[in-house]
């Protein structure tokens, strides 16, 4: 399959919903699932120190190094699955990327609040390549601005295997989300690939 643009104005997002075969999706996702050191870690929000709603670990090049609600995070190191995919994820998005975060939602009741990933360690156009291993889980865009009256809010169930990406404007004009589920039990592990701005 191939990467296909989404009708997302003022952004640039492509899918492919086949990037990996449905059993090299689900051999990563237990690989993964056993090898990666996940931790859940508490982040500020609006003051208060709360946990994540996901278990997270943080993989990349030595001089990756990134700054995400208040939490400094140093990358470790590249492990062979991870350096395999992201061998396949270059490729796939024409570009380099040096870390990667992985996020894992144990069930529905794990999720991701409204953001959008425009920190400055990511520079002005960042790229990022979500890949999507286990559950179907939504992912949804809203717009920045109320203003933006063209702008509808787009929800994208991604499925396992799948590859996202997001460039160009996306970021400066659309948050995105995974919202909880109560219909969702099984894991979903999904990847963003980054490339960080080192100096
Ligand atoms: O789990 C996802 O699909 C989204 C992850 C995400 O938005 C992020 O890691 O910044
Ligand atoms: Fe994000």
């Amino acid at each position: 399959m191939s990467l296909v643009p989404l009708p997302l104005p003022d952004a640039d997002v492509l899918l492919d919903p086949a990037f990996l075969t449905p059993t090299a999706a689900e051999s990563l996702l237990r690989e993964l699932t056993q090898t990666i050191s996940w931790r859940q870690e508490p982040i500020r929000l609006f003051g208060k120190e709360v946990m994540q709603p996901r278990l997270t670990a943080w993989h990349g090049d030595q001089a990756a190094h990134y700054q995400y609600s208040g939490l400094k995070l140093a990358p470790q190191p590249w492990t062979p699955a991870l350096q395999r995919l992201r061998q396949l994820v270059e490729a796939a998005a024409g570009t380099l990327f040096n870390s990667v975060l992985l996020n894992l939602y144990r069930t529905g009741q794990d999720s991701m609040g409204w953001h959008a990933d425009d920190e400055p360690e990511l520079g002005p156009v960042p790229i990022i390549a979500s890949v999507s291993l286990g559950a179907v889980r939504n992912f949804r865009f809203k717009p920045r601005s109320s203003e933006q009256a063209s702008q509808q809010p787009f929800t994208l169930p991604l499925t396992s295997g799948s590859l996202l990406l997001m460039r160009g404007t996306t970021q400066q004009h659309w948050l995105h989300a995974v919202p909880k589920t109560a219909r969702v039990v099984a894991p979903r592990l999904n990847l963003t690939f980054r490339r960080i701005l080192t100096s």
